[in-house]
């Protein structure tokens, strides 16, 4: 059952590039599976996905024609197993796999299945004869593209540190909400730990924070630390008329009403009402109220408020999203032809955030991606466009340094 489930989870991020987060919160509502059937289908579909060129890799040399698409995800995910899960044999994996292989596809494709996985299980592989971008690209299985991207823009050794890094799990963290309770009161919980990077930060060790009490009661709530990062350096006063433009689903947007103690005013505006209706449940839960959310494009804000409205801007903005690559590694084999129209919306977006900040005011811009063209350049572009703008505090941090996403953040002030 649960490789059934993996396999059409596979299938379906194949075939509609679709979020696998997304994906596999709808089938486990569809079936009734328990805690440990769970893991096993979150821990074989994120690991194939995550592995999936190192895993193509090794099965090439033992497939000598094309395969439809069933059979070679059948396949990668049966070698996952075998070359990442100690915990399971090698004769339990073929027997299951060659089983739902009979059964959907009947017996040529099993015996197929068989006798391939036979061979690749035998066999061992190395990756020493590689050149040096395409062996970091294998091992790690990031794309050729995004390999030679990071290595022009951060050097050999840092894209080597920054791939590796995406193969590992990052922390479970929670943001407190000092609203409800305290750091303090949290720490008596053995479960919890002081994050190291944020100062909102507790990293958790249970199983899944959104079971915890902590979480319902709206104490906590779910947010990496570095992006725990951003509100605190926009630094928001409870006096602060404060603009959020991309503000879904409202990790920073609550985080600001918090720094702000409830009070003040933000406006948090997102394009879709899907996602709106997230920040509300958040606002709910962790029982913000100063906070005004707007379903709106906010490339347009200009025609919308006065010039110089706002004390403070956050510009969460959209990204490739280079930088949260171990929580979602399915956006590394997104097309990098998408990077120029976000670099263009974060461009809009940047020019209006200008013209609605007043003077003496803060913008921060930030992003979950490492890609500089969206980060670093897109600021200076914006300075040389804007030269009253100027830059306070700049940070990138790298997945490696905290075992966090990948994050840029810079403080921007209006003279
Ligand atoms: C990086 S996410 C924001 C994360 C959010 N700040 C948080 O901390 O939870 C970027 C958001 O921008 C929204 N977005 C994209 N284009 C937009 C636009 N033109 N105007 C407003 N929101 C936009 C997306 O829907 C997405 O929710």
């Amino acid at each position: 059952m649960e490789r059934q489930i993996a396999l059409e989870i596979l299938l379906k991020f194949k075939q509609d590039k679709s979020y696998l987060n997304l994906t596999i919160n709808a089938y486990f509502n569809r079936y009734d599976l328990t805690r440990q059937q769970k893991d096993f289908i979150t821990r074989v579909v994120y690991g194939t996905v995550q592995n999936m060129l190192l895993l193509e890799y090794i099965l090439k040399p033992h497939l000598h024609m094309r395969v439809k698409t069933y059979e070679k995800m059948l396949l990668l995910m049966s070698l996952y197993q075998h070359e990442m899960m100690d915990s399971i044999p090698d004769y339990a994996i073929i027997n299951e796999t060659v089983e739902l292989a009979k059964k959907k596809k009947g017996m040529k494709t099993a015996r197929f299945i068989h006798a391939i996985l036979q061979k690749t299980f035998q066999s061992s592989y190395q990756l020493d004869d590689l050149p040096p971008l395409e062996r970091i690209s294998i091992e790690t299985s990031h794309p050729l593209w995004l390999v030679k991207m990071f290595d022009k823009q951060y050097g050999y050794e840092e894209t080597k540190r920054i791939c590796h890094a995406f193969l590992e799990v990052p922390h479970h963290c929670a943001r407190v909400n000092t609203l409800l309770t305290s750091k303090e009161a949290l720490l008596k919980d053995s479960k919890w730990q002081e994050a190291k990077l944020s100062p909102d930060g507790l990293y958790y060790s249970g199983h899944h924070i959104a079971s915890n009490e902590a979480f319902i009661k709206g104490y906590v709530t779910i947010q990496d630390e570095s992006s725990q990062l951003v509100a605190r350096l926009l630094n928001p006063q409870a006096s602060d008329y404060v603009l959020d433009m991309c503000c879904a689903p409202g990790s920073k947007t609550t985080h600001l009403a918090m720094l702000m103690n409830n009070q003040g005013s933000i406006e948090a505006y997102d394009l879709y009402a899907h996602k709106i209706d997230l920040v509300q449940q958040q606002i709910q839960r962790l029982k913000v109220k100063n906070v005004h959310t707007h379903v709106g494009d906010s490339t347009l804000l200009k025609d919308v408020y006065p010039s110089e409205s706002f004390d403070k801007i956050l510009c969460d903005a959209p990204c490739s999203g280079l930088g949260v690559l171990a929580r979602k590694p399915e956006i590394k084999y997104h097309e990098s032809s998408a990077m120029d129209e976000m670099i263009a919306i974060q461009e809009k977006l940047l020019e209006n955030a200008y013209f609605l900040l007043k003077k003496g005011g803060n913008i921060v811009y930030s992003t979950c991606t490492l890609n500089k063209k969206e980060n670093e350049k897109q600021i200076e572009k914006f300075m040389t466009k804007y030269p009253d703008m100027k830059k306070r505090k700049e940070l990138t941090i790298l997945p490696y340094q905290y075992h966090s996403d990948g994050f840029y953040m810079c403080l921007l002030e209006k003279e």
